[in-house]
């Protein structure tokens, strides 16, 4: 008889108190684009440092331009590029204007800038220096000069602790003084198949064989979560061999997370579980050893446990129940690791059976969550999450194949989950989406 089954939030609760966020380190902010920020930011200098033009123009006085919008001659006595200093800012006098680009700092007086299409110059020649002595132009409703500090004003807050650094976020930090950041290690991963049928991948196929095809997928996973991957491995049923690939994960590499996948079930030779039990019984680098079956399908058995101190989360070795375990359980590790608030909270706040299966939209770091309606209709497993690949067509969901077909994984747009107290979902149903692509 099948003792009762671990809920998946539970199990999410358990991996995610094995693991800590990685140490802060300075990071130079150009190239530091993916990684997590350990602390929030702010401008140093605002942005721009000093009031300018925001168009191609004359900058005048508005004093010397009728309220009414009448026309007015004015003298032109200077040019402004964007970039000028000093000696180029005179400044204008009344029935003066000054050629100004965008970007170039409004000159002493001016108050306004008018664009060069509204004025009598009608356009400036790219290249070309100042030819006109003089300019008939209009007052326009807006005056087209940018604030010191419009764009980023000094002190403001620009990207919170836990963060990613986007693009954006080094567009507006770098902008505003920012040289070196604090960010959170990128964290190094183990990824580790087990099996005596396993061949690395190009290896020829003896009888009985089949390739490692969970290895390179985890590892992909990992570093797509924003992990570095070392395998060691794949490692055959032999206990002895798998302690050699823990250890030479931890102690050789360091590793901040051990992944296994295989071995975590019933069989005879299931050699996650042969390691995990003889720590049982005081020997060898395993603490914190547990074992659990988890409500989910496919993915039921998982286990986790420290290796030599090192967190280790080791996954069933079916490929859809493995991938799946990544995404469910993985994932949220890496994100904790990294410094992000993450992927994990998700499923803490799902709360078990009780929760219908609709549920707001949400975007998360890494993934996005989407309630989307299903085209047809499919079976549950009782008392199970199910983790189902499915495709998007037309807004809608439809089973892209089995639940353990890796072909319908690989053509899959996301894993729809479906809670344990759902047996039937019905065309027009709508359920929560992890996206994938
Ligand atoms: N008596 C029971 N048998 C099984 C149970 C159970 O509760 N009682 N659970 C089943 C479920 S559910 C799963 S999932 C599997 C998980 O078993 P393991 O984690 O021990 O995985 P393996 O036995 O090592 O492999 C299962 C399956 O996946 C293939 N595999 C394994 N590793 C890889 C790899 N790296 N690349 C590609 N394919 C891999 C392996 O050849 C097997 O076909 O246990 C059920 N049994
Ligand atoms: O838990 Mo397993 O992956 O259902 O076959």
């Amino acid at each position: 008889m099948e003792s009762r089954l671990r809920s998946v939030t539970e199990h999410v609760e358990h991996v995610l108190a094995l693991v800590e966020p990685l140490p802060a380190v300075a990071s130079d902010l150009v190239g530091a684009d993916g990684a997590v920020l350990a602390e929030d930011l702010y401008a140093r200098v605002s942005v721009p440092p000093f009031e300018s033009a925001a168009m191609d123009g004359y900058a005048v006085r508005l004093a010397d331009l009728p309220a009414d919008g009448a026309p007015v001659t004015l003298r032109v006595t200077g040019d402004v590029a964007a970039g000028a200093g000093p000696a180029a800012r005179e400044g204008i006098g009344p029935g003066e204007a000054v050629r100004i680009m965008t970007g170039a700092p409004l000159p002493p007086g001016a108050d306004a800038v008018v664009p060069v299409e509204h004025t009598s110059t009608g356009r400036f020649v790219a290249g070309a220096s100042r030819a006109e002595s003089a300019v008939t132009l209009a007052r326009r409703p807006r005056a087209h000069v940018r604030a010191a500090g419009e764009d980023v004003t000094e002190g403001e807050l620009l990207a919170r602790a836990g963060s990613v650094v986007t693009a954006a976020t080094v567009g507006a930090l770098v902008a505003s003084g920012t040289v070196r950041v604090p960010v959170r290690r990128r964290p190094l991963v183990a990824v580790i198949s087990t099996g005596a049928e396993l061949v690395p991948a190009g290896g020829g196929l003896g009888p009985g064989q089949i390739t490692d095809s969970n290895g390179p997928m985890l590892a992909a996973a990992a570093r797509a979560a924003g992990a570095d991957v070392v395998r060691p491995g794949p490692v055959p049923d032999d206990p002895d061999a798998l302690r050699a690939a823990l250890d030479v994960a931890v102690r050789a590499s360091g590793v901040d997370l051990i992944v296994t996948a295989g071995g975590v079930s019933a069989g005879a030779a299931d050699v996650v579980r042969e390691v995990l039990a003889a720590s049982a019984l005081g020997a060898g680098g395993v603490t914190d050893a547990d074992v659990a079956t988890v409500a989910m399908s496919p993915g039921k058995p998982q286990a986790l446990a420290r290796w030599r101190g090192a967190p280790w989360l080791a996954l069933p070795g079916n490929p859809v129940g493995a991938y799946a375990s990544f995404e469910l359980f993985v994932r949220p590790a890496i994100d904790r690791l990294r410094g992000l608030g993450g992927s994990g909270e998700v499923l803490l706040s799902q709360g078990g059976n009780a929760e219908p299966a609709v549920r707001a939209q949400r975007y998360l770091p890494g993934r996005a969550y989407l309630s989307l309606r299903t085209a047809t209709a499919w079976s549950s497993p009782a008392g199970r999450l199910q983790a189902l690949p499915v495709r998007v067509v037309d807004g809608a969901i439809e089973p892209a194949g089995s639940h353990h077909s890796l072909a319908a994984l690989a053509g899959a747009d996301g894993l729809a989950l479906v809670p344990p107290d759902v047996e039937k979902v019905r065309a027009g149903d709508v359920v929560q989406v992890l996206m994938l692509r």
